[in-house]
Parts: structure tokens; C-alpha cells; sequence
């Protein structure tokens, strides 16, 4: 069996035969010349791309290809270099003598070692792998004993990422069986390191990237993509990656960490997700005088010049992929991101992860937390360090649930709620000056600039640190929190751990373990004074995946607050009395594929209640319907 790899026939439209270099004329036997194809070639919308032309060539009983001359050296090769001149552009062929050799390298269908001896004969692996025949348990099992001899996080970021270049299904089973263990590695904290080093340790390219140049032609870079039945896009610009600024065309380690985490912990399949890259320019100096950065190297774009990419690319989008497409907004600076949620929000389906994902996560711990310090939403106070996208985002949904509550107006439930900024807490008399999305929470007060003189004047029952700075909840605001608060409510929610506004060990140690604690990053459990605290990990990672399968299988077309607010109760629902009694808000990660399944079922139950779904009849069991629909990595057996 001959085959030919999928990057031999990329850009090439001649595709029938006749264009195939060789050394000599070939006969072959009908149904033993497999070409695989991807790429703009192959529009049969099969994922491999192997169908179409393969069938094509079935129906070509020769491959005849004249040799020409050669050069360099005069071997004629059977990969047609050398038979063209020097100055003759040539096909990137790749020619394998076993359809196994092509097999083992597609990871979509790689199972290595776990091939057994009869896929071995049937699919021409033979002598291609040794003798063993292993089971993908003890795969993942041997790749588990591979990561944990790396002692540097980016190193296991990068097995993790080779695994998933190589072997998607042992990807996904071992993301799924050591959640709690490798969510670290292939998402926050690591993940931040490896955007930031995302030059220097880049060898395959991941995701699709759109940057200035491919303006006026972004269908035609969608149609590149070799799957075609995408569901989800992930996309950013790079310009406010985790609470590490602007990483420019780097930001990519984003949106394939959360497309992972969709497939993972969500079970949406992982050919349905896209991951997408906007290039738009950087205005991080180091990346634009680094030789190794892989981006545009120019100052961002913006007003017009941006404005009309991202309309092109959401045009695109809504035109390959139809009405249901998700895109999920990650990571963009807010003065675009509010603005691309308001623009796209009636036209499309589309979700900003860190406004509306992280609102709907806090809101379950809060909801959660309420069993351990009693009363309801409305009896607390709540103060954010940080008035961005996640702290106004979760600011609206609180103040959004309170309402539904208590029937009191948005306007009246907002009163409770406070956000400091880089310049203070926000008050009328800064109004004037404010970002449209702060504007709402600009409240009657003198203007006060530190945090510990906010918390004594505000006294709220509930800090959030929503700044991206790191180790802005000092010894003094903690104590301030405890001294007001039996249990003080302290979520340090910016990522990565560096940024992260404090730590487990000094929010128990400084409250003299009273606080209910939880952080965006993980952190590993704490003793204080003989007891042992486990912090939870309040990370909209607990929704999205859920959220987007919710959106998913009910064919919902737009995305309604309270669909958030169900999301937010499914979750807080998830929590046990075992959790609770460790101090936790949040159920552990381990059971995340149940907990996304009761999610999945909420928010697409409120989809079906606002009329917003469109895949009917409804079924009848929810939760039973998500977990049926979630992608299983378990190998397959091949004919
Ligand atoms: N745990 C989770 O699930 C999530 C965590 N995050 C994290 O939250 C952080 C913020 O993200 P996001 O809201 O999108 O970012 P934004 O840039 O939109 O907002 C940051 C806010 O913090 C304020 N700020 C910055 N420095 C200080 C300071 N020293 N004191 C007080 N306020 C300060 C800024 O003030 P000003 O407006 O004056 O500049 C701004 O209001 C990031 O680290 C991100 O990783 C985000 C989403 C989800
Ligand atoms: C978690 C996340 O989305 C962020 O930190 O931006
Ligand atoms: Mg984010």
C-alpha cells in the first residue's frame, strides 16, 4: 500500500494523478493507493480528509508520471525534488511505503502501542511498532510516571502538548482520569508560562491564526481548517492573556487550553473545536523586540482597522458554520471586550468567558458559601479590588440574582456592591471620567484610595480581587476582612498564581483560619494551627464547558443572562456536605464531567423555558441527554 500524507497535497489543485511525480511509471493495484488530503483541496466535509481524493484516484486505474531530469546529484527520487530543476518550485510530497506509517503520525487515530494484532495486519503496522500490545490504561499510566519526572511545570506543559500532537484520545483520557493533577499543567497556572514563552518552546502550530495580513480572505482561512463540523470557537487577540498583559499573537496557548478543557471537562468532541488567534499587532515591546515571536511585529490596530477584522471574522464565522456556532470570547482588554459582548450578542451566539463565565462561577460560591455564614445574598456586602471585565462581570450578576430575589430593581441591588480601581474606590464624583461598564457602580461616597480604608468604611462581608495584580490582599487587609467578619468571604480570583491577590497559606494564617477562601489559580491544602484547609479553585473553568454543551445540545442561538444564573445553581447544587465541611465552595474537579452534565442540563432547560432552543423536542431527562452526548476518548476498535 502506497500512501501519500495529507501535506503533500496542500495548495496543490491538481489533485487527480495526473500532477504526481515519480521516477518511473507506476502500476498499482486498484484499491492499494490511499492519498490522504487536508486543506483547501478537500471540501467533502470528511474529517480526515482522506475520502474524496482517495476515491477519486480509486477510479484512475494507473498513476502514470513521466520522469523528468535531475539534479543535484542525479538520484532520481520518488518524491520528484530531484526531477525538478533548481528553480522549479516542487510539491512538499511525502511518500510512506504503509498506510500504518501515516496512520501512527495522524493523532486523531493513533493509538500506538495499544494497536492490537489485528489492526496491526489489517492497517499495515506491522514492524512499525514493537511487539507489545498494551492496554490505554497503561498508557496513561506509563505517561503519568513520564510527566511526574518533569520538576518544571513547562516541561510537562510541553509533554502534555506533544501527547496531544501525537495521541489525541490518551490526551483527553488522561486529562479526564488526573484532572485535579494535570489541570495545572495544560491551563492556569502553566499555561500563562507558556504563552509567555510561547515563541521560544513553539513547534507545531495549534489553532488557527488570523492576523492583519489574511484581512479580505478570512472564509478562505476558515476553509483551511481541515474539520468542518466545528461547533465552538475559542477565540482571542492576545491582548490581556490571564493577568500577564499583552502577549500578542502568543495568547494562543489560551483558547487551545480552553478547547481542551471543553473536550475534558465539558466532553464536547475535540474536532468540533476551533481554536482561534486574532493578530491584530502587540504593544508589548519585549515580544516585538524578540526574534523569536511569531506574531505580526507591529503596534496594535485599532478603532476602524480592528473593528473591521473582527466584523470580517464574525461574518466568516456565522457563514461557514451556521446560526449555532458558539464563539467565546477570551482574554480580549476590556475596552473591546465589553464592546464586542453588547455588538455580537443579538447577532450571534457568542459568550465572554471572563465577564459572564467568571460572574456565573462566583456567583456559585457565594450561593454556596451562604451555608457556612447564613443569610441570604442580599444581607451581605460586597467589595472588588479591580473593576474590569471579571469584577464588573460578577458585580451585574449578583446584583442581577439579588433582584430576582428580592424584587428589588437592578439599580437598588447594585447599592450593596463596591469596586475599587487603580485609582480608588468608585464614587460619584469620579463618574464623569469613568469607563462605560464602571458607570453603574459609581456610588454616593467620599473618594477613598486604599483598599484597608475602604474595607473599615465599607465593611463588606465579601472581598474579591479581580486586579491581576499579585499580593495586593496584604497582612492588613486580611486582618481588616477578619476583624469585621467571623468568616470573611476572601476570593483572590487573578491568574496565574504570581498574579493571584494573595495566597491560601496567608488568607488562613492572616485570619486566623476563619476565612472562606478560594483562588483562581489552585493552591494545595494549608495547615493552620492543626487543622487542615483545602481552598477551592474559583475558576470559570467549572462553567464554560458545561455551560457551552448546555448551548450546544439544546441548538441554542443566544446566550441570556439566565442561562448564567442556571449555570450558577447548578453548581452551587454540586457542592456536599463533604466539601462543605472541608471548607470548600467548590466540588472537587474530580467530578467534573458530572457536575458539567448538571450544568449542560440547566442551562439548556432555560434555553427550551426562553424559547432560544432550537433542537426539539425537548428531552426529557437533561442531565441524562448531556451525559449521553459527551465525547468518550476510550479507543476505538478499527475494522
Ligand atoms: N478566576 C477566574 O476564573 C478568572 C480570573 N480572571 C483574572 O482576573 C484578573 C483581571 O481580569 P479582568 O477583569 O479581565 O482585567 P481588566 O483589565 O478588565 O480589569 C482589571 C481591573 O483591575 C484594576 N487594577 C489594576 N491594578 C490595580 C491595583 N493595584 N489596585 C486596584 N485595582 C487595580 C484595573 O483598574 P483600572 O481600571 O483603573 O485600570 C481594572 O479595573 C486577571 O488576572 C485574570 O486572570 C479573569 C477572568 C476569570
Ligand atoms: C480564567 C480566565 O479566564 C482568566 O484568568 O482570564
Ligand atoms: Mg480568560
Amino acid at each position: 500500500m502506497i500512501s501519500l500524507n495529507r501535506s503533500s497535497f496542500l495548495n496543490n489543485p491538481s489533485i487527480s494523478g495526473s500532477n504526481i511525480p515519480s521516477s518511473s511509471t507506476q502500476r498499482r493495484p486498484a484499491a492499494s493507493l490511499k492519498v490522504v488530503a487536508s486543506g483547501s483541496n478537500n471540501r467533502s466535509g470528511d474529517r480526515n480528509g482522506s475520502v474524496l481524493i482517495e476515491s477519486k484516484l480509486m477510479e484512475s486505474p494507473v498513476v502514470e508520471v513521466e520522469p523528468k531530469c535531475s539534479v543535484g546529484g542525479g538520484v532520481q527520487d520518488v518524491y520528484g525534488e530531484d526531477s525538478a530543476t533548481e528553480d522549479q518550485n516542487v510539491t512538499p510530497w511525502s511518500l510512506s511505503v504503509a498506510s500504518g506509517y501515516t496512520l501512527l503520525r495522524d493523532p486523531h487515530h493513533n493509538k500506538g502501542l495499544a494497536f492490537n494484532d489485528k489492526e496491526r495486519d489489517a492497517h499495515y503496522l506491522r514492524g512499525l511498532l514493537p511487539p507489545v500490545v498494551v492496554s490505554q490504561e497503561l498508557q496513561v499510566k506509563k505517561m503519568m510516571h513520564n510527566i511526574r519526572q518533569y520538576q518544571v511545570p513547562l516541561q510537562r506543559y510541553m509533554a502534555m502538548m506533544d501527547l496531544q500532537e501525537r495521541n489525541q484520545r490518551l490526551f483527553y483520557k488522561m486529562l479526564i482520569d488526573h484532572v485535579e493533577e494535570l489541570l495545572p499543567v495544560v491551563y492556569t497556572p502553566t499555561v500563562g508560562e507558556a504563552c509567555q514563552q510561547y515563541g521560544s518552546i513553539f513547534m507545531r502550530p495549534q489553532g488557527l491564526y488570523i492576523s492583519l495580513k489574511e484581512k479580505g480572505k478570512i472564509l478562505e482561512v476558515l476553509r483551511n481548517w481541515p474539520e468542518k463540523n466545528i461547533q465552538v470557537i475559542v477565540v482571542t487577540d492576545g491582548e490581556r492573556i490571564l493577568g500577564l498583559g499583552d502577549l500578542g499573537c502568543q495568547g494562543m496557548g489560551i483558547p487551545v487550553g480552553k478547547l481542551s478543557l471543553y473536550t475534558a471537562l465539558g466532553g464536547v468532541r475535540p474536532s468540533a473545536c476551533l481554536p482561534v488567534t486574532i493578530d491584530v499587532g502587540t504593544n508589548n515591546e519585549e515580544l516585538l523586540n524578540d526574534e523569536f515571536y511569531i506574531g505580526l511585529k507591529q503596534k496594535r490596530a485599532t478603532g476602524q482597522e480592528y473593528t473591521e477584522l473582527i466584523q470580517e471574522f464574525m461574518t466568516a464565522v456565522k457563514r461557514n458554520y451556521g446560526e449555532k456556532i458558539l464563539i467565546q470570547f477570551e482574554d480580549f482588554a476590556n475596552h473591546n471586550a465589553f464592546d464586542l459582548l453588547a455588538r455580537y450578542g443579538t447577532t450571534h451566539l457568542v459568550f465572554n468567558d471572563d465577564i459572564q463565565g467568571t460572574a456565573s462561577v462566583v456567583l456559585a460560591g457565594l450561593i454556596a458559601a451562604l451555608k457556612s455564614v447564613g443569610g441570604s445574598l442580599s444581607d451581605h456586602t460586597f467589595l472588588f479590588l479591580g473593576a474590569g471585565e471579571a469584577g464588573t462581570g460578577i458585580a451585574e450578576l449578583i446584583a442581577l440574582e439579588i433582584s430576582k430575589k428580592t424584587n428589588a430593581s437592578v439599580e437598588e441591588t447594585r447599592k450593596k456592591i463596591w469596586l475599587v480601581d487603580s485609582k480608588g474606590l468608585i464614587v460619584n464624583s469620579r463618574k464623569e471620567s469613568l469607563q462605560h461598564f464602571k458607570k453603574p457602580w459609581a456610588h454616593e461616597h467620599e473618594p477613598i484610595t486604599g483598599l484597608v480604608d475602604a474595607i473599615n468604611e465599607i465593611k463588606p462581608t465579601v472581598l474579591i480581587g479581580t486586579s491581576g495584580k499579585g499580593g495586593q490582599f496584604t497582612k492588613e487587609v486580611v486582618e481588616s476582612m477578619a476583624a469585621i467578619n467571623e468568616q470573611p468571604i476572601i476570593l483572590a480570583l487573578s491568574n496565574p498564581t504570581s498574579q493571584s491577590e494573595c495566597t491560601a497559606e496567608q488568607a488562613y494564617t492572616w485570619s486566623q483560619g476563619r476565612a472562606i477562601f478560594a483562588s483562581g489559580s489552585p493552591f494545595g491544602p494549608v495547615e493552620y494551627e492543626g487543622k487542615v484547609f483545602t481552598p477551592g479553585q474559583a475558576n470559570n473553568a467549572y462553567i464554560f464547558p458545561g455551560f457551552g454543551l448546555g448551548l450546544i445540545m439544546s441548538g441554542t442561538i443566544r446566550v441570556h443572562d439566565d442561562m448564567l444564573l442556571a449555570a450558577s445553581e447548578a453548581l452551587a447544587a454540586q457542592v456536599t456536605e463533604e466539601n462543605y465541611d472541608k471548607g470548600l465552595i467548590y466540588p472537587p474537579f474530580s467530578n467534573i464531567r458530572k457536575i458539567s452534565a448538571h450544568i449542560a442540563a440547566n442551562v439548556a432547560a432555560k434555553a427550551y423555558e426562553l424559547g432560544l432552543a432550537t433542537r426539539l423536542p425537548q428531552p426529557k431527562d437533561l442531565v441524562k441527554h448531556a451525559e449521553s452526548c459527551m465525547y468518550s476518548p476510550t479507543y476505538r476498535g478499527y475494522r
